[in-house]
């Protein structure tokens, strides 16, 4: 039996209308362009609604924005090989110049009925995938820096004067260089933020992070370890240049003159300094040594900076 669709479908021109009706309902642009020419052959509605009539242009002047000529990251050498044959699908993520949207782009080379060779590509919409990843990405980078950052001053925490002293100092042993390590615990501060209160507290932390992150080189880790407490560790430097630092350091920190709401707030740090030559002692160690030459300090009046050889 055979009624009037049969006839339909079997003749030329019905497939074709049904593979248009076809390309015609897919969510995604398909275009055919000659490879030659860039003339476009083929743009199925989804492309027409995005980007126009095809109007005897070429690929280039339907889907690009301004150019004067085929776009420079154009792929069609990329779909033959040096004897002309079809490479097969490329895949491809790119951001149209005309409506700033990403696409995954899927191209090929294949043979046009005339016998040409032809560039045909399926794209589809992934800004939405696109912005998701973007988010990911500053969001994972966020974590990543709080889990390394002290959130009141911004210094590296504990954790990442561990994670990145440790490579600083395999790195000194390895070259044969020193290593030095200042620890600072700021002086009665107990007292600051019982005269001023815990927010004006936190200012004073900010600016005595402030005068370290002044006063240290790139390769150098200023770091808050832990309420006044904090240290810097010193790649490639001496006993004597550190111990000369932390001298700085103290008579930057005693020089501050803080205006918190009006009031002026000055404060002092006692420093120990550790220095290991070879770059031989660990981070614990250095720790450790640092904290004897504080505890020194501290004994023998505050605001003063006191050493200790890290062997
Ligand atoms: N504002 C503020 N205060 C903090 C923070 N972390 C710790 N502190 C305070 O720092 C003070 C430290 O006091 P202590 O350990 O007694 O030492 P100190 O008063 O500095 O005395 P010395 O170290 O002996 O000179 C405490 O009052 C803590 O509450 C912080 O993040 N912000």
């Amino acid at each position: 039996m055979s009624d009037d669709s049969d006839v339909k479908t079997d003749s030329p021109d019905a497939g074709q209308t049904a593979i248009e009706t076809v390309l015609d309902s897919l969510d995604a642009l398909v275009y055919v362009a000659d490879m030659q020419t860039h003339e476009l052959l083929f743009l199925n509605a989804y492309g027409r609604a995005e980007w126009g009539e095809i109007d005897n242009r070429k690929c280039w002047q339907v889907l690009q924005k301004g150019q004067k000529g085929p776009c420079t990251f154009c792929n069609n050498a990329m779909l033959v090989d040096a004897e002309g044959a079809a490479t097969g699908v490329q895949v491809w993520e790119f951001r149209n110049t005309r409506n700033n949207r990403w696409y995954q782009c899927r191209d090929q080379a294949i043979r046009w009925p005339d016998g040409r060779l032809v560039r045909i590509e399926i794209a589809t919409d992934i800004t939405d995938l696109k912005d998701l990843q973007t988010q990911l990405t500053a969001a994972r980078l966020q974590a990543e820096q709080l889990a390394n950052e002290d959130a009141l001053t911004g210094l590296a925490n504990r954790r990442a004067l561990f994670a990145l002293g440790r490579s600083a100092i395999e790195q000194a042993r390895r070259q044969g260089h020193p290593v030095a390590l200042i620890a600072l615990d700021a002086d009665r501060f107990k007292r600051i933020n019982d005269c001023y209160g815990h927010a004006a507290g936190d200012v004073v932390l900010k600016a005595l992070a402030e005068v370290l992150r002044s006063h240290t080189r790139a390769a150098d880790i200023a770091a808050r370890l832990g309420g006044e407490e904090f240290a810097v560790l010193l790649p490639a430097t001496g006993l004597k240049a550190a111990r000369d630092l932390a001298e700085r350091l103290r008579a930057s920190i005693e020089a501050l003159d803080i205006d918190y709401r009006g009031q002026r707030i000055q404060m002092t740090c006692s420093f120990g300094v550790t220095a290991s030559d070879s770059g031989s002692a660990t981070l614990d160690q250095l720790l450790n040594a640092a904290d004897l030459a504080t505890y020194r300090a501290k004994a023998g009046g505050r605001n003063r900076v006191e050493d200790e050889v890290c062997r």
